[in-house]
């Protein structure tokens, strides 16, 4: 820089009358601000080379033959890596898998060297995709995945918080119409088919040419996104997961919620349990048999293999694989359950189950206790155990006080789907339900303070099963047997909240075997049995928790305040709510609390905050007719080994 004086004197008139720059000074003339020395650069490109250090290779080295013979493992490790994805991208039509290469396509230099080439004989038709590499973009972090979706993904917008929003497309909840199962010989046995089952039914050919769609698809691309990932922090029954998707909002996504592999974890990750092809982007074949629309979600459990066209909605990724773990953990004697999970201080675990927005995110997530998860667990001999490495919380109306756990999660490394944001601040608009009503936020479970990390912990004490009733009828709280449990785990029933499944506008009642009859692959009782034996086993107190409406209902009455129901959890979770004093309801005859601490107690009878009396016996009535007709559905099964339970249970529903 030069100083103004210096600039002055230093320009002399010249022949042509304008002032001469001198370009080469005395040191003497020249003011210098930094006395920093200069960058050890020559030229624009060595200096931007300068900025990235390449990362070591993450194994200490183990033997003793020094560097070069360690440089050969690292290089033949590298290579069966590249041959796994490349077999995990194979046609099964044609020779071989496709050339994939590491690393991002815009970055030339990186081409072809490490490149995974197959050899064809003469003989054998080469189709172009076989010509053309693919890119694969491995495990990248949360930074590149940020750059690869702001530079080639529409809709991808950095907020003020940091996280970043995408869009999911057209689809913007789950497409459970479109999920279907492969029926072979062994699952057709296995599984719950039929009416009322998740499991719609397709042959391994169709599932084949879906496959083969999905490929040819995401091989035609330049570039795919590799995640190598675990399932189940009860490291005897993880399960790993890889997920081949074509967008870095798909990877980032899958980043998040699976759980993250350390780098020596990744050395000898070797090949997955189970893969996703996430075409989501491109539409399934309505020509194909059992297509009915252009979306698909196949399962192929023979195979280990999920297929997903016509759909971008990155909740299909999680759910799928629940379901899968719905099938491999029960033959390993484990439950899997859809429900959040968190600690106290002592040691006491509490189990939330619920449908969709019923309030396992935000119940689970307790500032005053340890979260293991949120959504999807394994309950096993050793205790319970989370499924996923994060959350994945409901953002609509979203609140900084009411939910400041959840808020703060919101920063960067967070996916935030289909939110608005004002243009210039990126200020998230967490009311605005202009893309959909089904907001979402996906990150880390470690983003939250008091998450337990290994998500891991004892047998449950308590068993919440949430509802968010929109008739109104249900009491706040209420105290279950443990044929009551069953009875209500089995019916499952909420009023769905609209938006995470295509399709549903507004709340309505409905019934979900298990709370999650979406991702439950096996007869519905089958869990319900298991889940009986380890409450018996492990003394677990059952309670119903009404998270909807109160006053009256949907419409007329209110949703009852988070405030309250944080209360009535807290005096399930201290104890104190069992040694209250209890009444009988009519009909449900449901043990209903005359007075909790912090809770109005008017309101903890439904009865009393309902104006019109005669109204809230009418719908009283009404909603346990629909419970005694979905139930209707189980009566013919037994439910474990005793058929005495069996008898309870079916009495355990409502009388009247
Ligand atoms: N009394 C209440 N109890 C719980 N949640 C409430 C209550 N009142 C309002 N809410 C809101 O209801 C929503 C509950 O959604 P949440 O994300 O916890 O659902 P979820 O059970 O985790 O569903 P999913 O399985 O789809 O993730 C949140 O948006 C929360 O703010
Ligand atoms: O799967 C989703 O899209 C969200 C979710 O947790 C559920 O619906 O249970
Ligand atoms: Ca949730
Ligand atoms: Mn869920």
């Amino acid at each position: 820089m030069y100083c103004r004086e210096h600039i002055m004197a230093n320009n002399r008139v010249g022949q042509n009358g304008l002032a001469k720059i001198q370009t080469q000074k005395k040191e003497a003339d020249v003011c210098h601000d930094d006395s920093a020395a200069p960058v050890k650069a020559q030229t624009i490109d060595e200096l931007h080379s300068l900025q990235k250090k390449k990362s070591a290779p993450n194994t200490p080295l183990k033997d003793t033959q020094g560097v070069f013979a360690n440089n050969i493992t690292e290089i033949e490790r590298q290579k069966q890596q590249l041959q796994s994805i490349s077999a995990s991208l194979a046609s099964l039509t044609r020779e071989t898998g496709p050339k994939v290469v590491k690393g991002d396509p815009a970055r030339k230099l990186e081409t072809p060297k490490e490149a995974h080439v197959h050899h064809f004989s003469p003989t054998i038709g080469v189709s172009d995709s076989a010509l053309k590499f693919i890119h694969v973009l491995y495990n990248l972090s949360p930074a590149e995945l940020y750059e690869q979706a702001i530079k080639y993904e529409k809709g991808s917008f950095i907020t003020a918080t940091g996280a970043l929003a995408t869009l999911s497309g057209a689809k913007t909840g789950r497409s459970p119409r479109d999920k279907r199962v492969v029926k072979d010989e062994t699952t057709e046995d296995e599984l719950w088919w039929g009416k009322g089952s998740p499991n719609i039914e397709m042959d391994e050919h169709t599932f084949m040419v879906n496959r083969e769609r999905a490929v040819d698809y995401l091989n035609s691309l330049d570039k795919v996104f590799v995640n190598d990932q675990f399932l189940n922090w009860d490291p005897k029954h993880r399960i790993k997961v890889r997920i081949i998707s074509a967008r870095a909002y798909h990877s980032l996504f899958m980043h998040n919620m699976c759980i993250r592999p350390t780098p020596e974890e990744l050395e000898d990750f070797g090949t997955p349990d189970f893969t996703i092809y996430n075409a989501g982007q491109f539409p399934c074949n309505r020509y194909t048999h059992y297509m009915t629309s252009s979306t698909s979600i196949d399962l192929n459990l023979a195979r280990r293999e999920m297929v997903i066209l016509g759909t971008q909605y990155a909740g299909e990724m999680k759910k799928g694989l629940f379901s899968v773990m719905h099938y491999l953990m029960p033959k390993r004697q484990i439950l899997s359950l859809h429900s959040g999970c968190n600690m106290g201080k002592d040691g006491d675990v509490a189990l939330f189950f619920g449908l969709s927005g019923t309030g396992k995110t935000t119940l689970s997530t307790d500032h005053n206790r340890y979260l293991i998860g949120d959504d999807e667990h394994c309950w096993s001999e050793n205790g319970v155990s989370n499924i996923e490495g994060g959350c994945y919380a409901k953002c609509i109306d979203l609140s900084k006080v009411k939910e400041p756990d959840i808020w703060n999660a919101i920063k960067f490394g967070t996916v935030l789907e289909n939110v608005v944001f004002e243009e210039h601040t990126r200020e998230v608009d967490h009311s605005d339900k202009s893309v959909t009503e089904n907001t979402r936020a996906a990150y880390p479970i470690e983003y939250i303070p008091n998450a337990k990390i290994p998500c891991v912990g004892p047998h449950p004490k308590n068993v919440i099963l949430l509802a968010c009733d929109a008739f109104g009828v249900l009491p706040p709280v209420s105290k279950l047997s443990l044929a009551q449990t069953m009875y209500h785990f089995i019916s499952g029933y909420t009023a769905l909240v609209a938006g995470t499944e295509e399709g549903v506008k507004e709340p309505q009642a409905t019934f979900s075997a298990c709370f999650g009859a979406a991702f439950i692959m096996l007869h519905p009782t089958k869990y319900a049995a298991m889940l009986a034996e380890k409450m018996q086993k492990h003394g677990a107190t059952g309670w119903l928790v009404n998270t909807g409406w109160s006053g009256g209902s949907y419409g007329s009455g209110g949703r009852i305040k988070l405030a309250y129901t944080r209360r009535i959890i807290d005096a399930i979770h201290s104890g104190s709510l069992l040694e209250a004093n209890y009444k009988k309801t009519d009909v449900f005859g449901l043990e209903i609390p005359t007075e909790i601490d912090g809770v109005p107690s008017e309101i903890l009878d439904p009865v009393n905050t309902w104006p019109n009396k005669m109204a809230y016996k009418d719908t009283l009535l009404k909603l346990a007719g629909l419970f005694k007709k979905n139930f209707e559905g189980f009566m013919n099964y037994k439910i474990g080994k005793d058929s005495k339970l069996t008898e309870e249970i079916l009495a355990a529903g409502p009388i009247f």
